[in-house]
């Protein structure tokens, strides 16, 4: 709790002596200030406290975080920072200083509003019992991990606005009254999980509910009517059976309903008959053929002799052709982008197509595309979004897609989730100043979409994918050679880029924000790419702090300091990763202190002497005649990552340094 000291109460005031005018108008002065002091500090002291919690309920809510992560069978890896300095989840540094909260916490005012803990391999149990004591807790978002077994308690948080859950292995019946009583809950996203059973009563009857995702479970039985507020909807994939309610028809295309045999009405091709089952008129082999009423039949044999003339078979087939190709179109553009990850990994997998004529329903485009460079290639949106496209993976910020162009052109569309607070003068600027960088180490933005409610940044696809891909990734023939002169020329690459963002935007105090493997691509040449880039100044802040690099920094964690640092130490750290093959620790060194303050620093700083070579990827070859070179790349990196801000190098000197890196020892 920040405490304030007011201003001891004034002495009382000898009289005023005639001939000093000056120290009358000085104790006058005095008093002024005083009074002003003592408003100033009320005003603070009461604007601070309706922020801060009390200190009790502060303690129940960092209390129902460790016993939440408790619960969790990595979560002590995974989560280290919890219970760290800051040793509340929300703290509250001081008027205008940064906040840090704990690692995937959201906070609002002090309290927890939100959990974000996704694509973090998390298991065990969900102890919903500590997140009800969380009364702030609004929105619950553990996609891409590894829970398991049946669906959660989630109705006992009874004020939740957004559960997402997607990309789990959460399995079996969800129980009709699993959302009884939860009236604010907006949007649900349980998509590929293997969910069966009928979809619970109790969510159809939400009535504030806007978003709507389960594809890629085993849903069974009817679609029941969902309220009308809907916006998202997506239930393909599953066994659902029966006719679509006719206002789903009206919000969503047929990409929502796809891989549902049983399904009927519009908008999919499969027709309704009397009994509300489904037949296809396209198919001679389906199940429903046989429940094609009397009526129907009489009506097909009276056709077919009518068509004993040749126009008229002529004319039938001209019929039945056209209607085909139609039918062709539905399935071919009638899907939009999915934002949940197929389970089994980050790359994903699914090859949807997009309809030209109604705007998909996460994408929702209206308007154009602002292209930032005179040259280059040109394409409007309605191209983009009937394009095919492939998701690539969550970032921090949302969802990537490559999208294939009808003339083979690849592109990869990013859709930032997390820029609500940016004002669209101040996007449209931002994305300006984005498009007048220009190095041959830095990814260009090609276009941007701007909407309130959806921001698209749109750069060329490389096949070859990121640095962390080519370093972790499995072992496919896709994977290249990073030998130690491929090593060098990426980490010269990076430096060089990184010493370009830095001269180009001297105003700004962290330059990149968000400089990891995972941001690296490597281009055909082996050349690096930095992505990603300089977006903190568009994203809203407390998602910067929880999801971006540059804030892992011990200075930052410790103390909110920012500087021109924070960056150096990214690259310290993208440095060592690179050299040793290890993945970096997302937590900072526990234990015994280190002045190399991340884990990978200190393994490596422990590694002395004739060890050094038990340093190095086993996996990087060509390094004969270059351990002095490979040293001191090493070396370069751990004075990147030291703790002490001081003594950790400026920008421009780490890019100078590698820069004089030789691939051999001379
Ligand atoms: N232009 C691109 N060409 C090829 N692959 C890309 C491109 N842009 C992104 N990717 C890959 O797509 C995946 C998702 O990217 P995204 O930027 O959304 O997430 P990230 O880089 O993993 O995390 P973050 O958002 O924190 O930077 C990553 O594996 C990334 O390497």
């Amino acid at each position: 709790m920040v405490q304030f000291v007011l201003p001891p109460p004034s002495s009382p005031s000898p009289s005023p002596s005639p001939s000093t005018n000056s120290i009358r108008i000085g104790n006058r002065l005095n008093r002024h200030l005083q009074n002003v002091i003592i408003l100033v500090s009320l005003v603070y002291l009461l604007v601070i406290r309706c922020e801060s919690l009390s200190p009790e309920e502060e303690e129940r809510e960092k209390n129902a975080l460790l016993e939440f992560k408790s619960s969790l069978e990595n979560g002590d890896m995974v989560l280290g920072n919890w219970n760290n300095p800051p040793r509340c989840p929300c703290p509250h540094v001081g008027s205008g200083s940064p906040r840090t909260s704990w690692t995937g916490v959201i906070c609002n005012n002090g309290n927890v509003w939100g959990i974000q803990l996704d694509n973090m391999k998390l298991s065990g149990e969900i102890n919903v019992d500590s997140l009800q004591q969380l009364g702030q807790l609004r929105s619950l978002s553990l996609m891409n991990n590894n829970f398991q077994g049946p669906f959660p308690e989630f109705r006992k948080l009874r004020s939740l606005k957004a559960l997402y859950i997607c990309t789990n292995k959460f399995s079996g019946d969800i129980d009709d009254d699993a959302f009884l009583g939860m009236s604010s809950l907006k949007k649900v996203h349980l998509a590929y999980n293997e969910f069966s059973g009928d979809i619970p009563k109790s969510l159809a009857s939400s009535t504030s509910l806007t978003e709507l995702r389960i594809e890629n479970n085993q849903f069974m039985g009817p679609i029941p009517d969902f309220p009308h507020t809907l916006i998202i909807f997506n239930v393909s994939n599953n066994h659902l059976q029966g006719p679509i309610p006719p206002f789903l028809n009206e919000i969503t295309d047929a990409s929502s309903f796809t891989g549902n045999d049983e399904l009927c009405g519009p908008p999919i091709s499969s027709v309704c008959d009397e009994t509300g089952a489904s037949y296809n008129p396209y198919s001679t082999t389906d199940e429903t053929h046989k429940k094609m009423s009397m009526l129907t039949v009489i009506v097909m044999i009276i056709s077919a002799l009518l068509a004993i003339t040749a126009i008229a078979t002529l004319f039938m087939l001209y019929l039945l052709g056209k209607s085909r190709i139609d039918h062709m179109r539905d399935y071919s553009e009638g899907s939009s982008f999915s934002t949940c990850t197929s389970p089994g990994g980050s790359l994903i997998l699914t090859e949807q197509q997009l309809d030209s004529k109604k705007p998909p329903s996460i994408v929702g485009a209206q308007g154009k595309l602002t292209f930032l460079k005179e040259d280059g290639p040109r394409f409007d949106l309605n191209d983009l979004l009937r394009a095919s496209a492939e998701v690539l993976g969550y970032g921090s910020f949302g969802s990537a897609y490559k999208a294939v162009m009808m003339d083979g052109q690849a592109l990869v569309v990013k859709r930032f989730r997390q820029m609500s607070n940016c004002g669209k003068e101040e996007f449209h600027e931002h994305m300006r100043t984005l498009g007048r960088l220009s190095h041959p180490n830095l990814l260009p933005l090609t276009a941007y979409y701007y909407r309130k409610e959806e921001k698209l940044l749109v750069f060329n696809f490389l096949h070859n994918g990121s640095l962390q891909r080519q370093l972790h990734g499995k072992h496919t023939t896709e994977k290249l050679e990073l030998n130690w002169p491929t090593r060098l020329k990426i980490i010269k690459g990076v430096a060089k880029g990184m010493a370009y963002l830095y001269k180009e935007l001297p105003n700004l105090l962290v330059p990149h924000g968000n400089l990891k493997s995972s941001n690296v691509l490597v281009d055909n040449s082996m050349q690096p790419l930095l992505m990603d880039y300089t977006l903190l100044p568009v994203v809203n802040v407390e998602h910067a702090q929880n999801m971006m690099v540059a804030y892992k920094a011990p200075e930052y964690i410790k103390d909110g300091r920012i500087s021109k640092k924070l960056d150096v130490w990214s690259l310290g750290i993208l440095i060592l990763e690179t050299m040793t093959g290890k993945l970096p620790a997302n937590s900072l060194a526990q234990g015994q202190p280190s002045k190399y303050g991340s884990e990978l620093g200190k393994w490596v700083e422990s590694i002395q002497g004739e060890a050094v070579e038990e340093v190095f990827d086993k996996e990087m070859k060509d390094k004969e005649n270059a351990q002095g070179q490979m040293v001191k790349l090493i070396k370069i990196g751990l004075e990147c990552c030291e703790v002490d801000v001081e003594k950790r190098p400026e920008m421009e000197d780490v890019a100078n340094k590698i820069q004089q890196l030789d691939e051999r020892d001379n």
